[in-house]
Order: C-alpha cells, then structure tokens, then sequence
C-alpha cells in the first residue's frame, strides 16, 4: 500500500502481504504507525491497495467496522436513532426496532440513554453505543480497529466478550495483548511489514521482544 506525503513524495505503508484468513478470530498487533488500521481498511475497502486485491470466499459478508474513534461511528443524534438506524439497514421492520434497540442497548448497560443527545455521553458511553450499533446491523464479519481502548477495565472486558462470543468472523488490531491471546491467530506488523503469523503465545512473545528490544 502506497501513499503520497504532503511533499508529493511517495511512501510505503504497508509493504507486500499475502494472507489467507479463515480462522474465527485473528489479532493484529504492532507499534503505533505499524499498519494494522491500513491493512483493516483495505479488508473493508475502505481504500484500495496500490496493487493486489482482497478477496471474500464464498462472496463478501456484510461488514461491519468498529473504529477506534466512535465520533466516526455514531451518525445520529440521537442514541435510540443511532441504533435504530443499523438496525434498519439489516433490515428490521420499523415496529421492531425501538423495542430491539432498547434490548441492545441494555446489553452494554446504556438502556437509560435511549434518549439521549450522543453528544451528551461520555467517550466510553458513546463507544459502546457505535459498538452497539454495528452490532445491531447483524455483521458477518467484524473488523474492529482498537474497539475498547476508551472503556474501562470491566466494560472492555465485557465488550470483548460480546465480540468474541458473536459467532462471526473477527479480525481485530489491538494494543491489548490479553485480548490478542484470546485469538486463535496473532498477525505482528512492524514499520508496515508483517513480521510474525502464530499462535497466539509465539506471536506475542515476538513482539515483546520486538517492543523492548
Ligand atoms: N492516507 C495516508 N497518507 C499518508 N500516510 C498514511 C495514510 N494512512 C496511514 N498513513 C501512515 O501509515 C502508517 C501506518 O498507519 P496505520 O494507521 O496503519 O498504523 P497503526 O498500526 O494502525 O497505528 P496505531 O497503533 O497508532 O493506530 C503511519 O505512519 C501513518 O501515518
């Protein structure tokens, strides 16, 4: 993947790489500027690769992407809005979906925030309701770019929980190594190569030694 700076000048930000993924649950994991978020965007083709491409078998799941900002995430004003919202685009009918979207909301303990301003939340309050709402839109596939970094200890701990126990594919970048042991597979990005692919332990005790070298 290649970009071009401010000056004009070409960059490379994430070298060649060729990944099969099938596994349920697979961690991405590196320094800070390692490539993790890019190598999520183009999974979602949110930008398109300088050369290669990326595909789904047996055809592309709907997908839903947890960013690490939830200002990006949320598109209502409202709470109950923003959630019923997904839930329009995975097609529940509108009787449904203020009843469905109080129920989501009370699995990230926010049911009192149905009308709510989304500006009047908290950051972790408004990450678990864009959490929630790509949730709600019944993914196939979740990729999900530090989705807990703003939640406290018990909060994250659950949301993880509910990622991992979603029974959908999920490809997560994580700075969170006790979240990433939880993968069945640990991909190590370092100055946008991928320097490790392992199980979890192997991986990580990699990186370790990478880090704090
Ligand atoms: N569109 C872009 N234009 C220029 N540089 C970019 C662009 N997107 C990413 N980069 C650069 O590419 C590198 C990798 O960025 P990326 O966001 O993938 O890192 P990351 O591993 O997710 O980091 P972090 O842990 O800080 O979130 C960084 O140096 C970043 O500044």
């Amino acid at each position: 993947m290649d970009v071009e700076t401010s000056d004009g000048a070409p960059a490379r930000i994430l070298h060649p790489v060729s990944l099969t993924i099938t596994e349920p649950v697979v961690a991405i994991i590196g320094a800070n500027g390692s490539g993790k978020s890019t190598l999520l965007r183009l999974m979602a083709g949110l930008v398109q690769p300088t050369s290669g491409s990326v595909t789904f078998s047996p055809q592309a799941p709907r997908t839903g992407f947890v960013f690490a900002n939830p200002q990006a995430q949320t598109v209502m004003p409202v709470v109950g809005e923003d959630i019923a919202f997904s839930l329009k685009q995975a097609g529940v009918p509108r009787a449904q979906r203020t009843q469905q979207a109080a129920e989501i909301l009370a699995g990230v303990q926010l049911e009192h925030r149905l009308d709510s301003s989304v500006y009047e939340l908290s950051s972790g309050e408004r990450q678990k309701v864009a959490l929630a709402g790509v949730l709600a839109a019944k993914p196939q596939l979740v990729l999900a770019d530090e989705p807990t970094t703003l939640l406290d200890l018990r909060s994250a701990a659950d949301f993880q929980a509910r990622l991992l126990g979603l029974g959908v594919p999920l490809v997560v970048a994580t700075h969170d190594l006790d979240f990433a042991a939880q993968a069945q597979r640990v991909l190590v990005f370092d100055h946008g190569q991928l320097v490790a692919d392992d199980e979890p332990p192997a991986a990580i005790s990699h990186y370790r030694r990478l880090a704090l070298a």
